[in-house]
């Protein structure tokens, strides 16, 4: 049998689930025998030879843990024991050489600096990239020793593989282990513990060389300019930011025009980067204020932008604002109009929850591939609060009484990523912390990481939610080397994904992330159900609510107990204690395994495509008979047998054919 995922479930046969975990658990052991051992130069040439065989293999083979699951394959791999991000500013680190390096150890206060060694590619596996590297030794040293050096997970900077984005780079605080494919390497997990540097000749020294005079600094922060618009006409995003940062950084605290321009043209990039924080202090610090025609084009611009960033970080009022002030700068201009009239209909959704659904729904026939499936609407959260919820966390509680049918709450995705996008990636993860192996969404787990990284002020909404490791300080580790933003720690984001991540249709492998939905708590008794229109998640009373009452919603729908609290204990992490587990766990192991070969039985004859033959409507009813009569009057006294929900509506069906 071939491994395949059903409803988050991953079915493996027992020779598939004994040889990935000794193939984990090989390397976990292997890495434990050889820790602390000094590390043993590694050859070049055979490097090379690897690199290259690799790299030829990589478009054939995502990796040695890939598992064919029929439909393609599941890339495998394993979450180790987690440790935290450097923290430590980069200039307080002291440098190290490879010959230092030391098996399984952090490096802690070190930094490495290595170059991408001669013209090897780098090989770009689903899960993680490699590539080998050559130590950056003084100025006069000569060639440096050569190694490995492997990017997991979170490898890509804006479609970029982050070891293609760069020929030098800082490790920070290097672990040198055993690597994915079993070798021994330079490892990075912290995307932030890798920084790119820019190789290219600076003209900061050039400046240095002539004595700094204004004009000539003006005149390369122009230059920086000129060569980040073209970067911007090639599409090279990363490159245009830099140009502009490195004219910024010229510039130095100035308030020139070139200053100006440098950051409304950075806010513009940062917009394109989905950098919102960033889009909108750069938009406002190009502010002029002065009042000429032409400056007050330019800064109309600037608010424009600062107002699409708060925008787009569902920050109405304050986009509001700012578009108000684009048309005080220019009363005429008919967009702005626009703008400010569809922010104020964000505004009305935030506070009534009345949406066009039929626009929206529309809207979503008509999106573009790169926010396809995402609608332009507000979230709406008035009925709700999170308050602790007695051996559950905390939980969702409704603010007001509500009727059944009605919309308790809508979220739009803080993170999504549907099955159909690039970034797509369902994986199999073994944790060695609980032995497990699980369905993963790993592809949202990259994103949520880009996206933190990219916006430091969503950080701590995303970090406050539920996760079994917190890390060691979890509202993400603060500012470090300025605008390299927070050090976001991986292992930490995973476990946040693991435990609240959902996918809006559980036949695909889309998967997203809803903050503050992220607060509800399970039950098998839930008085709510979730829809969704693209992003956009609704959640519905399925009964009438009293104010103050938990908001509770059913994680896994399986009729059987023991399949549903596997699933809930193996992705969830709990054992449930409501009055329908109560009473599922008194049943004996007889009547359990009974009542599931009754429902298979079930299954087999909706499956079958009997339709509504009389003959097959009557089997049905007999088979509902029999799992009833599994059922223990007293005991289920009022409660669903769920075991018979899916062969009755099929019998009311077929009696409307
Ligand atoms: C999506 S979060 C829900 C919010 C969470 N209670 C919190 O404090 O942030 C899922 C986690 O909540 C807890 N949880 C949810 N439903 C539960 C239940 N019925 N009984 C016990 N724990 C529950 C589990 O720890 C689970 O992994």
């Amino acid at each position: 049998m071939s491994p395949t995922i059903q409803n988050n479930t991953i079915f493996l046969s027992p020779e598939e689930d004994a040889r990935l975990r000794k193939n984990f658990k090989d390397r976990l052991q292997k890495c434990r025998e050889l820790s602390g051992q000094r590390r043993i130069p590694s050859d070049p040439q055979s490097l090379r030879s690897q690199v290259i065989y690799a790299d030829l293999m990589s478009d054939m083979q995502p990796g040695p843990q890939a598992q064919k699951d029929g439909a393609g394959l599941i890339v495998a791999y394993a979450v180790g024991t987690p440790y935290p991000p450097c923290t430590v500013p980069l200039q307080n680190l002291k440098p190290m050489g490879m010959h230092e390096l030391r098996i399984d150890t952090h490096h802690r206060g070190r930094v490495l600096t290595v170059r991408r060694w001669g013209a090897t590619p780098v090989v770009k596996l689903k899960i993680c990239s490699w590539t080998v590297v050559q130590e950056v030794r003084e100025e006069g040293e000569g060639g440096g020793e050569v190694d490995r050096l492997e990017v997991g997970l979170c490898k890509d900077v804006h479609g970029v593989d982050i070891l293609e984005s760069g020929e030098v780079f800082k490790v920070l605080e290097p672990w040198f282990t055993v690597g994915e494919q079993g070798e021994l390497t330079i490892r990075i997990d912290h995307r932030s513990d890798l920084v790119c540097i820019d190789s290219t000749p600076s003209k900061a020294d050039k400046i240095g060389r002539l004595k700094n005079t204004r004009m000539e600094v003006t005149k390369i922060a122009r230059e920086y300019k000129e060569e980040g618009n073209a970067a911007l006409k090639q599409r090279n995003l990363p490159l245009v930011y830099s140009k502009y940062t490195q004219g910024l950084e010229i510039i130095g605290a100035a308030k020139e025009d070139i200053a100006c321009d440098l950051f409304r043209n950075r806010a513009h990039v940062n917009l394109l980067l989905d950098r919102l924080d960033g889009g909108k202090s750069d938009a406002l610090a190009s502010l002029t204020g002065l009042p000429d025609q032409k400056h007050r084009e330019l800064d109309g611009k600037a608010y424009l932008r600062a107002g699409t960033a708060a925008y787009q970080s569902g920050d109405f009022q304050e986009a509001k604002h700012l578009f108000e002030e684009q048309q005080r700068l220019l009363p005429g201009e008919k967009e702005a109009a626009a703008r400010i009239s569809k922010t104020e209909q964000r505004l009305k959704e935030r506070e009534t929850g009345c949406y066009d659904f039929k626009k929206l729904k529309a809207s979503l026939l008509l999106s573009s591939s790169r926010h396809g499936a995402r609608v332009d609407a507000a979230s709406f959260t008035r009925n709700v609060e999170i308050k602790p919820s007695p051996g559950k966390g905390r939980g969702l509680f409704a603010t007001r009484g509500m009727e059944a049918g009605e919309v308790i709450m809508a979220e739009k995705s803080f993170c999504i990523v549907w099955a159909n996008e690039e970034e797509a990636l369902t994986s199999m993860t073994y944790d060695f912390r609980d032995d497990r192996i699980r369905v993963f969404p790993a592809g949202l787990c990259k994103t949520v990481v880009r996206r933190l990284i990219d916006n430091p002020s969503q950080v701590s909404k995303f970090l406050d939610l539920y996760g079994d490791y917190r890390g060691t300080e979890s509202k993400g580790q603060s500012g470090r080397d300025g605008d390299r933003g927070k050090a976001i720690d991986v292992f930490q984001v995973h476990d946040v994904v693991a435990r609240n991540a959902f996918g809006p249709d559980p036949r695909s492998a889309s998967a997203g992330l809803w903050i503050l939905a992220s607060y509800i708590n399970h039950s098998c008794l839930p008085n709510s159900e979730k829809e969704y229109v693209g992003d956009l998640m609704l959640l519905r009373a399925t009964r009438s609510i009293a104010a103050g009452e938990e908001i509770l919603h059913a994680y896994d729908l399986s009729s059987d107990y023991d399949t549903r609290m596997e699933s809930l204990m193996r992705t969830w992490g709990f054992s449930c204690d409501c009055k329908l587990c109560v009473a599922g766990k008194a049943d004996s192991e007889e009547v359990r395994s009974k009542r599931r070969e009754l429902e298979r039985e079930a299954d087999a004859l909706i499956e079958k495509g009997e339709g509504s033959s009389r003959l097959a409507v009557v089997k049905a009813r007999r088979l509902v008979r029999e799992i009833e009569g599994t059922f223990d009057e007293e005991r289920y006294k009022g409660l669903p047998r769920m075991a018979v929900a899916r062969v009755q509506k099929w019998i009311s069906e077929a009696g409307k054919r």
